[in-house]
């Protein structure tokens, strides 16, 4: 029925509607993956995931990962950046490329180009997914209309916002992973004073992404006098969930509890009725973590909102691809949500 809706719309000359076929992209710093979404009915063709650091420009991978290897030539594109969307030179946070809409337009032969912040791709997913993309993590059942969260552990700590006004789902993208964040246990405030901080402070971000878990890990480490034997978060994460090491439980478990404390905060800005969302490359590994109580327990602390954050459900997102299939939604029915285009829409 969108299809139909989508089809009708073209044909009225509906500015805010993206002709098929449809490029969408979700650019990270490490990895960039594509599909082409022919119609608005068939599965997106998917593409093997290309490495930014294999092509020197976002146009060279387009052309020769997706455009080479098809017949297909889409006619727009819609692609989630890691970096803020401003102008017409969009650079990327912790990748080399710079997104030259106009460039797309000249040289691949597209006529349509929209660039989203990659965290808004992800707050669409949460309303493309079904649960059974989803691992709950604890109780409440979600209020299908109610505001949600997206916050994603990752090379960074991604936030966004969802909301549902005048029947549309509307992304609300912002720099959450700043907030200031501090000690509250009498462990924490051995630990805080060894994080590394950011200009003097610490952020959500020093702490809850993978570099912040090397930070905690390293901090735990110096608040014993203990030598770390680790250096990359996965080793961390690896021996925490094998419990054979102690630095890296306690590592791992204040992650949880910063993660969790953060968590509810930004369920408590949004009133996250709706649920909130933990995606992100990390969030899925320690799964087993998250689910141990202590999440949970940092999450419902808030007083005197305790009965409040109790009802509101968490999920960690499972799906490996979530940012595009938030897209491929957004894309095929683009009045379904309020994602404003003015300054990140280019037309031949
Ligand atoms: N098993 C693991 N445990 C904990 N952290 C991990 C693990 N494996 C990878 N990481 C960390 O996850 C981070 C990458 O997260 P993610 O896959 O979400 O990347 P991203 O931010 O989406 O960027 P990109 O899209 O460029 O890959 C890195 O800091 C990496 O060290």
């Amino acid at each position: 029925m969108r299809g139909t809706e989508a089809t009708m719309a073209n044909q009225n000359g509906d500015e805010s509607v993206l002709q098929f076929p449809i490029l969408i992209g979700d650019i990270g710093g490490t990895n960039a993956r594509f599909a082409i979404l022919i119609d608005a009915y068939a599965e997106p063709k998917q593409f093997p995931i290309v490495q930014t650091a294999d092509f020197a420009t976002i146009d060279d991978a387009i052309q020769a990962s997706i455009l080479d290897r098809t017949s297909i030539q889409p006619r727009s594109a819609v692609l989630a950046v890691a970096g803020p969307v401003d102008g017409d030179e969009i650079e990327l946070t912790n990748c080399p490329w710079v997104v030259r809409p106009r460039v797309m337009i000249e040289m691949l032969g597209l006529r349509d180009v929209v660039i989203l912040n990659d965290f808004e791709a992800q707050a669409l997913a949460v309303v493309a997914l079904g649960e059974e993309h989803m691992e709950k993590i604890g109780p409440g059942t979600p209020e299908p209309t109610a505001g949600r969260v997206v916050l994603g552990p990752g090379t960074g700590l991604g936030v966004a916002g969802l909301i549902h006004a005048c029947h549309r789902w509307i992304p609300v993208p912002g720099e959450g992973g700043h907030m200031d964040i501090g000690p509250r246990t009498p462990r924490d405030h051995q630990i805080f004073p060894h994080i590394e901080p950011i200009e003097g402070r610490i952020s959500g971000e020093q702490l809850l992404c993978g570099r912040g878990l090397v930070n905690i890990y390293r901090a735990v480490a110096k608040a014993d006098g203990a030598a770390p034997r680790f250096s990359t978060p996965a080793e961390i994460t690896g021996a925490a969930l094998e419990k054979s090491d102690k630095v890296a439980e306690e590592a791992l478990s204040l992650f949880v509890t910063c993660l969790g404390r953060t968590a509810g905060d930004l369920a408590l800005v949004f009133m996250s009725r709706g649920g909130v969302y933990l995606t992100g490359g990390i969030a899925q590994k320690i799964v087993p973590a998250l689910q141990n109580g202590e999440f949970r327990a940092a999450f419902e602390d808030k007083a005197p909102h305790k009965e409040l954050m109790r009802d509101m459900p968490v999920y960690v997102i499972t799906h490996p691809l979530a940012a595009l299939s938030g897209l491929a939604a957004y894309a095929r029915t683009p009045v379904r949500f309020g994602v404003e285009t003015s300054g990140r829409r280019w037309k031949a």
